[in-house]
């Protein structure tokens, strides 16, 4: 396949990042990748890996001359960086993240953008629980959904061509309207890891189960929920202070639900049990029907 874009720039050299250049590159669908990371020993890591084509001290340094410009930063450190890279964008050049959270983001970081530059925000339904420059690898995208929420009035053949590169590198496509993406998102993604954070913490303080119990004997449901609660602690509790609204919502449908349930097993109501796992074993089945059931494949999730 031939380049679709000549030179990209990625801040923020993590999981998304560092799996995005190995996917650029193992298929030639880039020129030069630039990198910056905040911490000097990302860096350092970053240049013993041979993670970028070249790796700059600055983010300004790092976006001068990209013709994408890919921030892959936790939500809460958007809006430095777009101040930081404002200046030095190349004009046309096309900006994009990869944050958990639109709306936030768009609001933190499209008011510093010149108007030369096009900002097309993006999200990778994709991730593991790993961080930072060594856990990445090419196939991570690989069949997942990479959401794009364009802001308005954005010239549609600049869409097109991000649209290229995101579905060159294995992930299915789709557009969604920020507010839309951030309550569809608190429902899939947001409200599941708070839950999962939760479960842990509980069995984390309950003092009649030892710990070593919790670890021997953890059934493969709080197996699942610890893999979700060791996710990197800075991106989650910037997704939490950003999807605010969406998620607060979910949680107070979360908890009404979850009396009810408690309520049912208390005044022992078999049909009512019965009938709402009936329910949500359907949504699992349209899960695996409509071929989203990404359990199989480890793709090196087992990586530090
Ligand atoms: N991990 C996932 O499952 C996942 C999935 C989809 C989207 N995302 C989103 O992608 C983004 C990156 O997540 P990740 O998992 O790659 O995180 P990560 O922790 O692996 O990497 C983040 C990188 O950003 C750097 N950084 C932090 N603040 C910075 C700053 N001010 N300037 C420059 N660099 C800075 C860190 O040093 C690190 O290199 C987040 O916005 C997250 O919400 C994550
Ligand atoms: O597989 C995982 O570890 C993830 O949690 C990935 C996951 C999710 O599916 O909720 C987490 C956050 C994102 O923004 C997108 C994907």
């Amino acid at each position: 396949m031939s380049q679709i874009y000549d030179r990209v720039a990625l801040i923020g050299l993590g999981l998304i990042a560092s799996s995005l250049y190995w996917a650029f590159k193992r298929d030639g669908l880039v020129g030069e990748v630039t990198g910056y990371a905040r911490s000097g020993e990302t860096r350092d890591i970053a240049r013993e890996i041979g993670l970028c084509d070249r790796i700059c001290d600055s983010a300004a340094e790092a976006v001068e001359g990209a013709d994408l410009v890919v921030l892959c930063v936790p939500v809460g450190a958007m809006d430095a960086v777009a101040r930081e890279i404002a200046p030095a964008l190349k004009a046309g050049a096309t900006v994009t993240d990869v944050g958990s959270v639109k709306r936030a983001v768009i609001d933190a970081v499209h008011p510093h953008l010149p108007d030369t530059v096009h900002f097309v925000p993006s999200h990778p339904l994709a991730g593991t629980e790993h961080s930072g420059p060594r856990s990445g690898f090419a196939e991570l995208f690989e069949g997942r959904w990479f959401l794009i929420v364009p802001v308005e009035g954005t010239d549609v053949a600049v869409v097109d061509q991000l649209d290229t590169l995101w579905q060159a590198i294995g992930s299915k496509t789709a557009r969604m309207d920020a507010d839309h993406h951030d309550l569809v998102l608190a429902v899939t993604s947001h409200a599941p890891h708070l839950i999962a954070y939760t479960m842990v913490g509980v069995a984390d303080d309950l003092s009649r189960v030892t710990d070593s119990e919790v670890i021997n004997y953890s059934a493969a449901g709080f197996r699942d929920f610890t893999r979700i609660a060791a996710s990197d602690p800075t991106m989650w509790r910037d997704v939490f202070l950003n999807n605010k609204d969406a998620t607060l919502e979910i949680l107070g449908r979360f908890t009404e639900e979850l009396f009810a349930l408690q309520r049912a097993i208390r005044t022992e109501d078999g049909d009512m049990l019965h009938d709402y796992f009936t329910r949500t074993r359907g949504i699992r089945r349209g899960i695996v029907e409509a071929g989203q059931d990404t359990d199989a494949p480890d793709f090196g999730r087992t990586k530090t």
